[in-house]
């Protein structure tokens, strides 16, 4: 089989240079174009020597249109305004779109789901490994611990972070409150601040650190009575992100429209 053509999407950004990197060193696919958004001072500019790299050929540009036409897939870690649009285009063209993006509201995602009657969408705040089956863990001790242990999610990121809380601790909080039999949105607290009185049973709570280069931390704490039961991860380099979005793509391909998760990606679905 031909090596599946991508698409990176903020393809100067942290992730879409890892991710330059990784197809490179990558066998199964192949740089198809990179974008960035219209106006960056990118846009002209070799995305491997961009990604530190030797040149590559492939010049940044701000037409997904004309790209995708020769591509079967995108992966874009980008902003939501970009996703939302970037899945549109990849409905139309009936391919792969892997999103890495976090941030997306309750109207993006239903954007997403939309263009996922036409393409094959991946969306995931975290495309790791080993967060996958961090929360296949988290949704497994929840189901077993009731509401006399308060759920607590703790993350840290870079100083460069524009969202909070991340969408790793989005992720495990649905994983608690899917463990649990509840929906996340009644039951999260998102943000404390002043005199907010004394922590509501069952809710689930999230603690937002910022500073530094922390590539991402979290932990999720159980903590109960006289005991308290801490899981957590560390991302030590964007590679394990990079390296679950290919993944993600070359299982896509082919694959019946729809929106999928990394834990239908991992097989972790049913966990
Ligand atoms: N799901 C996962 O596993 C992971 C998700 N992420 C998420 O990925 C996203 C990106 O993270 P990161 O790489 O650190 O951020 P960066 O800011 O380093 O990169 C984002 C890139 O996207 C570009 N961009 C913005 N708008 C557009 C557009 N309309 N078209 C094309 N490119 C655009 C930005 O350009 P400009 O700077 O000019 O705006 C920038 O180059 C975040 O939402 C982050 O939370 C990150 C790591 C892992
Ligand atoms: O912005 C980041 O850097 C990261 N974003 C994702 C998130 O919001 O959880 C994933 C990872 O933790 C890094």
């Amino acid at each position: 089989m031909a090596d599946m053509r991508l698409v990176v999407a903020g393809a100067g950004g942290r992730m879409g240079q890892a991710l330059v990197r990784l197809i490179g060193a990558t066998p199964g696919v192949v740089l198809a174009g990179a974008i960035e958004r219209a106006g960056s001072p990118l846009i002209g500019q070799d995305a491997g020597r961009l990604a530190g790299l030797e040149p590559n050929g492939v010049l940044v540009t701000d037409d997904p249109l004309a790209l995708l036409t020769g591509a079967e897939g995108i992966v874009d870690f980008t902003a939501p305004a970009a996703t939302v649009e970037l899945s549109a285009l990849a409905a139309q063209m009936r391919i792969v779109h892997v999103v890495g993006t976090t941030g997306l509201s309750s109207e993006d995602m239903a954007r997403l789901r939309a263009a996922g009657r036409h393409a094959v969408i991946v969306q995931s705040g975290n495309m790791s490994l080993g967060v996958n089956l961090l929360a296949a863990v988290v949704k497994r001790v929840a189901r077993s611990l009731d509401a006399e242990f308060d759920i607590e999610i703790l993350e840290m990121h870079h100083n460069r972070k524009v969202d909070a809380p991340s969408g790793t601790a989005l992720l495990l909080g649905e994983a608690a409150a899917a463990g649990r039999g509840v929906d996340l949105a009644g039951h999260a607290d998102r943000v404390r601040d002043g005199h907010t009185g004394a922590r509501q049973k069952g809710h689930i709570g999230f603690a937002t650190l910022r500073g530094g280069t922390v590539v991402g931390e979290h932990s999720v704490i159980f903590a109960g009575e006289g005991e308290r039961i801490e899981f957590s991860h560390k991302a030590e380099s964007r590679t394990i992100f990079a390296n679950g979005a290919l993944k993600a793509a070359m299982w896509g391909q082919g694959r019946k429209p729809g929106l999928y998760t990394m834990a239908d990606v991992l097989g972790l679905a049913d966990l």
